[in-house]
């Protein structure tokens, strides 16, 4: 397996509370990890450090050889542009522009997008392309931010609780998606949430508690996102 991100003895301190408290953990290429935790035990925090949108109180963040945890602001700006896509659970889609216009935003210039026609097919949203955000459901919402996410073949996608407002059914959905685009593009996900059945369907599980991570396991047998069952 290829290592494409890691973290080596990574803090993330507020005033004197270490909400990541030092954590070394390495992401391998092509593979779907669950970070699983309650309320407050760091997760968004940790995936915000690995995907370059907070920096850290000490500690590195590498991506393949570099330690972007020394980027200057530009370089990491170009390196998000171009390697890393995020999907949040409020979808952060823009108001006033429609879905297509939405999702062509996340085109990074330098960059072979993948292609618009396959992804909204992929994603079920050719027939919603010319609503504006208002006008669509949560899951249409989230499918169009995920393409949004996506169009750009980033090689890192982080999803914070990306299900975290939808309904069972799509939740369902989006999270078989993120497999299929996993599988079809060869990209990595990262998923927070406090779901246990999503980290049923992961390739590997890593429990959060207090600012570590206390468990981490190789799922053997991943579950099918359809088979997820709600309580
Ligand atoms: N910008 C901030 N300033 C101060 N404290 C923060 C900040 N961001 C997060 N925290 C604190 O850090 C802790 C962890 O927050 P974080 O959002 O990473 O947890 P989480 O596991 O993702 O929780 P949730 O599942 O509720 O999103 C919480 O106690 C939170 O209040």
């Amino acid at each position: 397996m290829i290592a494409i991100l890691k973290s080596e003895y990574v803090k993330k301190k507020y005033g004197k509370e270490s909400v990541v408290d030092g954590i070394s953990l390495t992401i391998y290429d092509n593979t779907f990890t669950v970070i699983l935790g309650p309320s407050g035990s760091g997760k968004s925090t940790l995936l915000n450090i690995l995907s370059g949108l907070i920096q850290t109180t000490s500690g590195k963040v590498w991506y393949e050889d570099k330690v972007i945890s020394n980027y200057s602001e530009s370089q990491l700006a170009k390196w998000k542009r171009s390697e890393v896509g995020n999907v949040f659970q409020n979808y952060m889609l823009l108001n006033n522009l429609t879905a297509e216009e939405n999702i062509k935003i996340g085109i990074a210039s330098g960059k072979t997008p993948l292609s618009f026609d396959r992804l909204v097919r992929m994603l079920e949203i050719e027939s919603i392309l010319a609503k504006f955000p208002a006008q669509l459901s949560g899951g249409q919402q989230q499918r169009v931010a995920i393409a949004r996410a996506v169009i750009k073949a980033p090689r890192l996608l982080f999803c914070d609780e990306a299900t975290g407002a939808l309904d069972e059914e799509n939740s369902k959905k989006v999270v078989e998606l993120l497999h299929s685009l996993k599988s079809a593009f060869g990209m990595t996900i990262l998923f927070a949430t406090h779901n246990t059945q999503i980290a049923k369907t992961a390739d590997r599980i890593l429990t959060m508690n207090n600012g570590l991570i206390h468990k981490d396991v190789r799922n053997e047998n991943p579950i099918s996102a359809k088979d997820m069952v709600w309580g």
